[in-house]
Parts: C-alpha cells; sequence; structure tokens
C-alpha cells in the first residue's frame, strides 16, 4: 500500500504542465473500438484509469501500444472479434461502460459487466439503458452483467431524463452507426463530451452539436483510424489552482483551455485570488484573508462537482461561513470527517455541507476514500502544520498523473512511501 507524507506549509511557486483529460481519453479509447482500423492518440495522461483500460482492450484482442515517453497510445481494433468484459475487468473503472456502446456499434451486440468508479453515491446507469433501447437494441441485465443485442440500430430521438456525461457519450457512440438520424435531447455538454465527438468525427462520424444540450447525429456505416490529440484536464487544472490558493502560493498552470475554467476561476475571483488568465494558462496568485462564498455543483458549465472536494479545503481557510451544495452525487461528502480531524469545523447537512472558517488544519493520518476526496486530502496536508499521511492513494492515481513529481516541482514537501 502506498501512502503520500506531506510536509505542509511551502507556497506552490513556479508552473505546472496539466496532462490530457482523464475524463475524455476514458471515453476515447473505448471509442476506437468503433473503427476496424488503427489510432493514435496522444496527449495521454498516464493515470492508473488509462493503465487500467489499455489492459481491457489488449484481453478484448486489440493490438495497444502505451508509448509512455510521448504519451501517447498506438491501438489497432481490427483484430477484436467480440465485446465480452467480465465482471473482474469492468469493475475496475467507471468508464468500461463505454465498451457498451462502442461494442454495439461495432458489432451489435456487447457484453460488460457493471462498471465500477468512485463511490460517491448512486450511480444508476437507466439513461444508458434507455437510449440503446431507442436505438432499437434489447438490453437486458443478468447475473450483474449488461446485455445487449440489436440486428440494425436505427437512429431516433431520444430525450435524457437526466443531464448524463456517461450516458450522453455512450448514446453518442452506439449511434455513429445507427442508420438515419438520431438527435439526443437534454445531452450533457461537457468539454470530454466536445472532445469523444470531435474524435468520432476524425474518425469519419457525423456528429453535430456537441456542446450544446442537442446533439444530432447522422450514422455512417464504417469508421476509419485517425491521429488525435486529447484535450487539456479540466479537473486536473482546477485542483492545481485550488492548490496554489490554498497555499498562498503563485503559479502558473501552463496547456490549459481557461474558457473550461471559468466556473472554477470565477468562484476563486470571489473568495479574493488573484486570477490572470492567458491564451493556453492562469496565474493564480494566493492571498490571505479569503471570503467566505457559497458553492452549488451542478452539470457544465455550472461549477463541476468533480472539484466540490478539493475547493473545500481551500474554503475553511475563508473568513465566516460557506456553504457548498452538492446536486449531481448525494456521497460526495466522506472527505468531511477526514477534515474534521484536521480540525476543520464542517457540518454537513443533507445535500450541503457548512464551512465555518478560518480554521488553520493540523497533521494527521487521513484516508482517500475515493479519487476527488484524495486530491482534498493532499491539498489538506499542503496547508496543514507538520507531517500529514495520506492513505489509500491508489484512488488519487486513477485520476492525477505524477501528482507528487508535479508538487514538488512547484516546490511541495512531499513523498510517496509504499509499505
Ligand atoms: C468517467 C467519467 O467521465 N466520469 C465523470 C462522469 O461520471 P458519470 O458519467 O457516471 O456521471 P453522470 O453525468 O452520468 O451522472 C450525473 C447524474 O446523473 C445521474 N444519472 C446518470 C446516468 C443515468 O443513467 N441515470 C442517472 O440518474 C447520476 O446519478 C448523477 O446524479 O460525470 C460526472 C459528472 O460530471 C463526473 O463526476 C465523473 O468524473
Ligand atoms: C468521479 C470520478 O471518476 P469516475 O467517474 O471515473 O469514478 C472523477 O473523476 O472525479
Amino acid at each position: 500500500m502506498d501512502k503520500f507524507i506531506i510536509k505542509g506549509g511551502n507556497r506552490l511557486t513556479g508552473e505546472v504542465n496539466i496532462s490530457g483529460f482523464k475524463n475524455a481519453i476514458l471515453a476515447i479509447i473505448p471509442a476506437t473500438l468503433l473503427a476496424k482500423d488503427k489510432c493514435r492518440i496522444e496527449n495521454v495522461p498516464l493515470i492508473s484509469d488509462v493503465y487500467i483500460l489499455v489492459d481491457m482492450m489488449k484481453e478484448l484482442g486489440a493490438e495497444v501500444y502505451l508509448d509512455e515517453a510521448n504519451n501517447a497510445i498506438d491501438i489497432d481494433t481490427s483484430t477484436i472479434e467480440d465485446c465480452v468484459a467480465s465482471y473482474d475487468m469492468a469493475k475496475r473503472l467507471r468508464a468500461s461502460y463505454y465498451l457498451v456502446g462502442a461494442g454495439l456499434g461495432r458489432f451489435k451486440e456487447a457484453h460488460v459487466a457493471y462498471p465500477g468508479g468512485c463511490d460517491i453515491g448512486s450511480r444508476p446507469i437507466d439513461q444508458h439503458i434507455k437510449g440503446f433501447e431507442a436505438l432499437g437494441s434489447t438490453v437486458k441485465i443478468e447475473h450483474g452483467v449488461i446485455n445487449c443485442e440489436v440486428d440494425k440500430l436505427i437512429g431516433n430521438d431520444i430525450y435524457m431524463d437526466v443531464i448524463s456525461v456517461g450516458a450522453t457519450i455512450n448514446v453518442m457512440l452506439a449511434a455513429v452507426m445507427a442508420e438515419g438520424k438520431t438527435i439526443i435531447e437534454n445531452a450533457a455538454k461537457e468539454p470530454h463530451v466536445v472532445d469523444t465527438a470531435n474524435f468520432l468525427n476524425a474518425m469519419g462520424a457525423e456528429v453535430r452539436g456537441a456542446g450544446t444540450d442537442v446533439i444530432k447525429i447522422r450514422g455512417v456505416k464504417e469508421l476509419h483510424g485517425c491521429t488525435y490529440s486529447v484535450i487539456p484536464d479540466q479537473i486536473e487544472a482546477g485542483t492545481y489552482i485550488v492548490a496554489a490558493a490554498a497555499t498562498e502560493g503563485d503559479v502558473l498552470i501552463k496547456n490549459i483551455i481557461p474558457k473550461h475554467l471559468e466556473s472554477i476561476t470565477a468562484k476563486l475571483k470571489e473568495l479574493g485570488v488573484e486570477i490572470i488568465e492567458n491564451d493556453d494558462s492562469i496565474r493564480v496568485i494566493g492571498k490571505p484573508n479569503l471570503k467566505s462564498i457559497n458553492i452549488k455543483t451542478l452539470p457544465y458549465p455550472g461549477f463541476p462537482t468533480d472539484l466540490q472536494q478539493p475547493i473545500s479545503v481551500l474554503l475553511t481557510k475563508a473568513e465566516g461561513t460557506s456553504i457548498v451544495t452538492e446536486s449531481i452525487f448525494e456521497g460526495r461528502f466522506k472527505y468531511v470527517d477526514e477534515l474534521k480531524r484536521m480540525g476543520a469545523n464542517i457540518k454537513v447537512d443533507g445535500r450541503s455541507a457548512i464551512i465555518r472558517g478560518a480554521t488553520p488544519l493540523s497533521s494527521t493520518k487521513i484516508t482517500a476514500t475515493d479519487l476527488r476526496a484524495g486530491a482534498a486530502c493532499v491539498i489538506a496536508g499542503l496547508i496543514a502544520d507538520g507531517d500529514t499521511e495520506v492513505y489509500d492513494i491508489n484512488h488519487v492515481e486513477r485520476g492525477y498523473e505524477r501528482i507528487e513529481d508535479k508538487l514538488r516541482g512547484l516546490g511541495a514537501n512531499i513523498k510517496k512511501v509504499t509499505e
């Protein structure tokens, strides 16, 4: 078991490069299944979720070369004959559910066990199922496996009852190979929905409107391989922005799309942090005496749920009462108990965390209960006095490339220890 030991108190200063977007690459790798061909994906983050997905694609029969030196993947899916993913494979990450949409598109059949992913509340897949059925597929859940079969996918109008990133992307994956036109209404607008659509279009698909709440897809008979570069990780960038502000540092966050970060930078400005935006970077200049603010997580372009946990650590430094309302995942407050053990004054009331500050944090042993809870623990360690030990960092490594190296490059005192 690995852990981080962080000696808190250092200001973060300097520059950090943001990696490719976890939530985009995790859709794009399964999407390569749609073309019986070779793809090269660039700007791939070297995170454990990617290693797991690469293994899954190999187990399905793909030839995959992970070019770590260049953060790229060469993948040839022409050797895959069917799309069957066992419980042992699928449970290892959330994005395994994209094999259902991609498998249906390519083989008109997919048998994929229920996905895993962060334990942050109930994560139903009813909207995915609704979409596949609307395209003509049968969907049977048997022994924990999602079984889909169809003779011919036929395009349809699909209204999503809830805004779901996963369902929007999954239905898009199947619909690009359906006969005729599919319209997805109330679609998710997240940057990774757009990135996946752009990747599909680079493979020859006809997807229009991604980034709005109406996506129109004209099905094609065949897709081809392509070379594609993944967009920067909005959530990793937001995490470093928060870490810079929390340590009252001065950090240039590079290789980003500032537009994707507007909901975050707006909140940081409200808190009193100085933000300077450039074309593809943001400079964060942290300040003392932050003002309390309220935050509600919402689908894009609202404040992302994936940054709710990291920013709550920063709010322990703000004077007065801040209220953070989590409207997407009801179980995303598990990290609060860890912060309380460090001295934070936080009360969870239903969907809201009420944070009273400013409270200094004192170091102790804390546990990452999921990926972003882990990021919150790391930021807490950066600002606490003394040595904080963060356990279960395998969660952190699912989504942050070399986080300890990047933080050390900014002056943090952090090391990874294997016990
Ligand atoms: C791998 C990946 O990209 N994960 C992201 C994705 O997760 P994921 O795709 O699982 O999240 P969704 O956008 O689907 O979930 C949003 C909301 O819709 C609900 N829902 C979803 C599907 C469904 O069929 N029925 C239903 O009710 C969920 O319970 C949740 O309340 O988007 C989340 C919301 O931005 C992020 O936190 C995750 O990091
Ligand atoms: C919830 C997350 O991941 P996943 O959906 O992969 O569990 C996340 O990235 O914060």
